[in-house]
């Protein structure tokens, strides 16, 4: 798992915090990431101590992080309500007079397409970050999750766009990045981003695009973890 030495007591900070909210019987999305995983660790820290909940983990990772920590596990299917996700992100719009304001960039580590999903099912998304994930406009490529078969004719999309696509490719392996659901990740540049909700749902209407890491007016609090405290944010 990648983490950020400078920023590690930060997102420790968010995480935690973030983790006071799940409540007795509550259903928790468990996002992926160095964050969320301070968050994990800490509701299963809570477990131990008697809390009662069941948790959705959207990726590989944070379930295997989820079942370390001691935390029972249901699937979407299973359930009828998700009352709180948690989850991280790799950047942030902190700008009360803009529009994108709270929207977020995910995907960093690939698992956009069901932490999308969790995350806009829940009652309640809490985003934890670090402050430098905060930015007034967004200046990073956007992640999109596309079919195997699909990939080049996305990417012509893209350009079309006038968006720049890379194949996402492996640091362990020859060859791209196969996501958790097994597909592959172009990451696009956009320069600039002027309007987050129309390219998000322009993306979302490519035949072959599973999903991307555009997350616009889902996140409803953000923590950002500070050096001495807990920026808390609502949306
Ligand atoms: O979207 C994500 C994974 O797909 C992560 O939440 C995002 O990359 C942030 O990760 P970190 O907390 O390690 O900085």
């Amino acid at each position: 798992m990648k983490t950020d030495g400078g920023t590690a007591a930060a997102k420790r900070r968010a995480g935690e915090r973030a983790a006071t909210a799940v409540e007795d019987d509550f259903v928790v999305g468990l996002g992926t990431g160095s964050t969320a995983a301070y968050a994990i660790d800490a509701i299963g820290a809570a477990v131990a101590d008697g809390l009662d909940v069941r948790g959705i983990p959207t990726s590989f990772q944070s379930r295997q992080r989820a079942l370390e920590a001691g935390i029972a596990l249901t699937s979407l299917d299973a359930v009828d309500r998700v009352d709180l996700a948690i989850d991280g992100a790799d950047q942030v719009v902190d700008d009360p007079g803009a529009d994108a304001h709270g929207a977020l960039i995910k995907g960093g580590g690939g698992a956009h397409a069901r932490e999308k999903l969790v995350d806009a099912t829940a009652e309640r998304f809490v985003v934890v970050v670090d402050p430098s994930k905060l930015t007034a406009r967004f200046d990073r490529s956007v992640p999109v999750e596309v079919l195997p078969d699909a990939y080049t004719v996305v990417a012509d999309r893209v350009r079309d766009l006038e968006g720049e696509p890379t194949l996402r490719s492996a640091k362990h392996k020859d060859g791209p990045v196969v996501t958790d659901n097994g597909n592959l990740v172009l990451d696009c540049e956009f320069d600039p981003i002027d309007d987050p909700g129309h390219l998000a749902a322009t993306l979302s209407g490519i035949p072959g695009v599973v999903e991307h890491g555009l997350f616009v007016d889902l996140a409803d609090t953000i923590y950002v973890g500070l050096e001495d405290g807990v920026d808390v944010r609502e949306y």
